[in-house]
Order: C-alpha cells, then sequence, then structure tokens
C-alpha cells in the first residue's frame, strides 16, 4: 500500500449507501471540501440534514452503473456485499474505489487519521486491523497536541521566506533549526525568529548566521 494525501477540493465523490460506515466515511470527506453524491434508499438522519443544508446531494434510490461514470472517488458502503463487488467492477482504471467490507477489491483503503492544521498523521495496518489504527490514533493524539496547528503554520511561513530569500548553501541549517522543540509551545520565540528573518532580508544580511 502506497501512501498519498490526495486533494479532493471540488472533486465529484460518490458514496453509495447511507448507514453508519458511510456516515464516518462522509463526515472527512465533507471536510476535504469534495462535491459529494449520496446514493441510497436510506439515509441516516445527519446525512438527510447535510442534504437539506446542502453539504452534499442524497439521491434516495438504489445505485445504477450512471451514477459511477463521472467520479473521481467512490466508496462502496452498503451492507449489500453483492452490490459493493459489481459497485468495484464498474470502475475504470482512473477512479479511485474504496470498497468497506471487502478492501481487496477496491484500489484503496482510508487510514486512521489526526490533523493538527497543516499537519496529518494518518496510521493504517493495511486493513489487518482497524481497531489498532484507532488506537494508535489515540495515542498520537496525545502526543501531538493542539499547539502544532500553529506551530506548522510558523514553520510554513519561515520555509516559504528562507526558501525565497536565503542562498542555498545556508538554508538547510536554518530549516533543521526551526524544528528545535523550544519552538513549540513558544508563540514568542516563534515571532521573534520570524521577524529576526525578515529584518536579515531587510539589511541584507541573509549570510549571517541567526542566534536565536
Ligand atoms: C481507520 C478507519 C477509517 C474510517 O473508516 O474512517 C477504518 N476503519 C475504522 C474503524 C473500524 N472499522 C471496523 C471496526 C470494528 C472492529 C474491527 O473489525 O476491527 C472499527 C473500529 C470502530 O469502529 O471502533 C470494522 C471493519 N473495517 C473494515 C472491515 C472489513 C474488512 O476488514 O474486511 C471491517 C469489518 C466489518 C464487519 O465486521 O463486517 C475495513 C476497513 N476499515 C478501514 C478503516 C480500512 C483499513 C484501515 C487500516 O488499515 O487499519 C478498511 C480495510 C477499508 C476502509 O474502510 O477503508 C476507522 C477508524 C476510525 C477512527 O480512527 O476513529
Ligand atoms: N470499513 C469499515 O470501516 C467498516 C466498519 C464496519 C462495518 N463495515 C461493513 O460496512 C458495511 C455497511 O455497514 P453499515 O453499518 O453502514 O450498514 P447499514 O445497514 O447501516 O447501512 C447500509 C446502507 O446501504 C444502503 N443500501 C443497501 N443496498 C443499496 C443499494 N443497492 N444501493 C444503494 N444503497 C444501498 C442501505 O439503504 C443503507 O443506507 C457492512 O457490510 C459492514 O460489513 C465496514
Amino acid at each position: 500500500m502506497y501512501p498519498i494525501h490526495v486533494n479532493l477540493i471540488g472533486k465529484t465523490v460518490v458514496v453509495v449507501g447511507g448507514g453508519w460506515v458511510a456516515h464516518r466515511k462522509i463526515k472527512d470527506l465533507l471536510n476535504e471540501e469534495a462535491k459529494i453524491t449520496v446514493i441510497s434508499p436510506t439515509a441516516d438522519n445527519e446525512i438527510q440534514e447535510w442534504h437539506a443544508e446542502r453539504k452534499l446531494t442524497w439521491i434516495k434510490r438504489e445505485v445504477v452503473r450512471e451514477d459511477l461514470e463521472e467520479a473521481f472517488l467512490i466508496v462502496a458502503a452498503t451492507n449489500c456485499k453483492e452490490i459493493n463487488s459489481w459497485i468495484a467492477e464498474q470502475i475504470s482504471s482512473k477512479q479511485l474505489v474504496n470498497v468497506v467490507d471487502q478492501p481487496h477489491l477496491g484500489n484503496f483503503i482510508v487510514p486512521s487519521v489526526v490533523k493538527r492544521g497543516k499537519l496529518i498523521l494518518s496510521v493504517s495496518t493495511s486493513g489487518a486491523s482497524p481497531s489498532l489504527s484507532k488506537s494508535i490514533k489515540k495515542e498520537l493524539q496525545q502526543k501531538y497536541s493542539e499547539e502544532y496547528e500553529t506551530y506548522l503554520d510558523f514553520l510554513f511561513q519561515c520555509r516559504s521566506i528562507i526558501k525565497n530569500e536565503f542562498p542555498q548553501n545556508c538554508r538547510k541549517a536554518l530549516l533543521t533549526k526551526l524544528t528545535d522543540q523550544s519552538f513549540l509551545y513558544d508563540e514568542e520565540k516563534q515571532r521573534s525568529y520570524k521577524q529576526e528573518l525578515l529584518k536579515r532580508i531587510d539589511r541584507n544580511l541573509v549570510n549571517e548566521p541567526i542566534n536565536e
């Protein structure tokens, strides 16, 4: 299994089924700003609310082949094994499909995820034990606290400045320095370091060492 992070903004996603498993996958897909269509004769209350709020489109019937044609990504999440396998058979080699009850029939599986802003930690057991993925996720939630969100924004901004303004030969040292744990919980230190970088650029001192 080759792990990748896919940009789903505006992409057409079809979820077949409207039960608990579909619900869990849809919740995460909504955060990705995908264009979601749910095909299912029944849908749980929250899926119906999302439909009413126009966050997704629920088509209240059984799936047909045409529903799948335009989709970039498909989740086969019905409680019917035969329907889920049939969905996997309809998919072209250019589409992504997740089959929730027979993962080997699809071409991707969904990991357990911790998000802290730009930091994304995803855990998979290659399907061996979703429960273990969930429990490792809980350990990571403890270890990687909320502060990482601000810290990642700081790293992103400093790295952009360094990449654009500092000479190649001193970039690596500066970038490594930024991952020093002492920055993590200290927003004041983050601010002053960023100021120092900008000051260096203003004064044309980009080759001088920085003592933070
Ligand atoms: C990570 C997570 C993401 C998500 O779904 O959002 C996810 N499953 C989660 C939870 C979970 N799933 C199941 C249980 C009950 C306990 C158990 O069975 O262990 C629990 C625990 C719970 O609910 O507490 C049952 C289950 N899951 C699959 C099957 C079918 C099979 O194995 O054949 C069955 C049996 C159904 C049956 O009994 O019939 C299959 C898959 N589940 C995966 C992902 C993929 C592999 C991930 C990996 O590599 O580890 C894969 C292969 C396909 C996929 O769905 O992409 C999410 C954690 C959410 C979180 O982080 O909080
Ligand atoms: N991958 C996972 O994480 C995971 C976890 C638990 C269970 N499962 C498996 O996922 C499957 C679904 O579980 P659930 O709890 O969501 O089931 P559920 O019974 O709550 O929901 C099934 C949904 O599929 C819909 N459906 C049935 N036939 C359909 C059709 N022909 N076209 C469109 N929709 C149709 C139903 O109307 C219903 O909304 C189960 O088979 C279970 O084995 C997977």
